[in-house]
């Protein structure tokens, strides 16, 4: 049964987005007994769009695997802490996907580079810092921890330092890997009963870059290991690069001793960026493709996708598909048919009081209390939420919706909103939440 389900998660995990990945398949947790097979989600929003989209899938997947029809059934977790994304035990970690030469490979994307890193305000302080580490590895920070948001540009920038050192020095031993990656190597090794192997190699590494940390929360064995080779390495002045979706102390599930060591260089944040730097990726990207852009197109793509540098990307990759298909060259017009559908979806006019059904539904909290006085957390953080999806989602001004939601001051929503953004910087589970509510609602 375990390596059916494991079968599913890696199949999944190949087909879709990462965001789409862990926004609804990471969270399920398969249980099975003598006669039957069940999916648990951790709400109904979940089921309900497993059920849509890849409950077909699944079964395609156990027909496959049992060579025989099989039957699953969705339902909502009764217990909570599946929503908190905990690890499986040790024991029941992925069967790790066999990678071929990974010694000898460096794991890096050498389109990832400094050279095409696009610098703004939100990120000129940790490509300045990812700079420095990569001309002086070893020495100038470490570790350097780069946190933020889905598709900011993490990954490229850590990448864009691995292939720095790779330049100035070809012997230099390398390995850029997934937080994931790292977990299946530390099974294998456990599997195998091979961890001097394991160690040999972690250990002997001049610059170690593991993206999305976050993954290792609660694998107790994966972070035992990592402290060990973690310390070899900063001892021995090997540089180590991690990036995560949160603060270190944010990071749930990861023991202090590595959490204290994560602050020991520098620790920095890339913020989403402004409408500027918007404009200046795209029109990068577009001259990397061969493209060239208009500004006026540039600013049209740019304040319609406001949420992640993957998105605009995605966004420009459509208007160059368009522009190759019916080979007119790309203006105002072009662009605005070839992201019609995008658009659509995003700017269907979404009613407040769905809103707030929406997400009083999805943290089981009773509609009413959106209006109510109450203040107690359970309550107040999912009204927040719905104040700033409301800002984000309709027209409405910060007043308006002060008194959509019982009648309340709009220095109230304007403080719910720079809250939301803060935390969705500082803690993982908010940003997930959001990802999740903004699909169902734009759905
Ligand atoms: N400042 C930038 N300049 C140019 N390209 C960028 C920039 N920021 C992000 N990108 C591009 O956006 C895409 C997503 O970036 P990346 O994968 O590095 O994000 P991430 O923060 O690691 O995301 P995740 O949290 O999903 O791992 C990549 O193609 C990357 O090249």
């Amino acid at each position: 049964m375990e390596t059916f389900w494991q079968a599913c998660l890696s199949r999944f995990e190949q087909e879709l987005t990462p965001q789409q990945f862990n926004n609804w398949i990471k969270p399920l947790r398969f249980v099975s007994g003598p006669d039957f097979m069940r999916i648990e989600a951790p709400n109904r929003f979940i089921v309900q769009w497993v059920k849509d989209k890849f409950l077909s899938r699944f079964e395609e997947m156990g027909e496959a695997h049992f060579s025989r029809p099989i039957q699953l059934s969705l339902v909502v977790a009764e217990n909570k802490e599946i929503k908190e994304n905990k690890p499986l035990p040790v024991k029941s970690v992925p069967t790790p996907v066999a990678r071929s030469g990974r010694s000898e490979k460096s794991g890096l994307n050498p389109s990832f580079t400094f050279a095409n890193f696009v610098t703004g305000k939100a990120n000129q302080l940790a490509r300045a810092a990812a700079l420095q580490v990569a001309e002086n590895p070893g020495t100038a920070y470490n570790p350097l921890f780069v946190y933020g948001g889905v598709g900011l540009g993490k990954t490229h920038l850590i990448q864009a330092i691995g292939n720095y050192v790779q330049e100035q020095n070809s012997n230099a031993k390398i390995s850029y890997l997934h937080a994931e990656r790292y977990v299946s190597d530390v099974v294998r090794a456990y599997q195998h009963k091979a961890f001097d192997d394991f160690k040999r190699y972690y250990h002997s590494l001049d610059l170690l870059l593991i993206d999305d940390i976050q993954f290792f929360s609660g694998k107790a064995r994966t972070q035992e290991e990592f402290f060990y080779a973690f310390n070899a390495l900063i001892e021995s002045k090997k540089q180590v690069i991690i990036t995560c979706d949160t603060y270190p102390k944010q990071i749930s599930g990861m023991e202090d001793r590595l959490i204290s060591r994560f602050g020991w260089g520098l620790t920095v944040a890339i913020e989403p960026p402004e409408l500027e730097m918007r404009v200046a990726i795209l029109l990068k990207k577009a001259e990397m493709e061969g493209f060239h852009l208009d500004d006026d197109v540039a600013f049209f793509i740019a304040k319609q996708i406001r949420s992640n540098v993957r998105e605009l990307e995605g966004a420009l990759k459509k208007v160059i598909a368009y522009s190759r298909f019916t080979g007119h060259a790309i203006g105002l017009d072009l662009a605005k048919e070839a992201l019609k559908d995008l658009l659509a979806v995003q700017n269907r006019q979404i009613s407040i009081e769905n809103i707030q059904k929406t997400v009083a539904d999805y943290y089981k909290i009773k509609v009413a209390e959106m209006y109510s006085k109450k203040r107690s957390r359970n309550v107040a953080r999912p009204r927040q939420v719905a104040m700033a999806l409301a800002k984000e989602l309709t027209h409405l001004s910060f007043p308006e919706i002060g008194d959509a939601f019982g009648g309340r001051d709009h220095t109230t929503v304007m403080y719910a909103c720079r809250k939301i953004e803060e935390l969705k910087i500082s803690e993982s589970g908010i940003t997930r939440d959001i990802s999740v509510l903004l699909q169902v609602l734009r759905s």
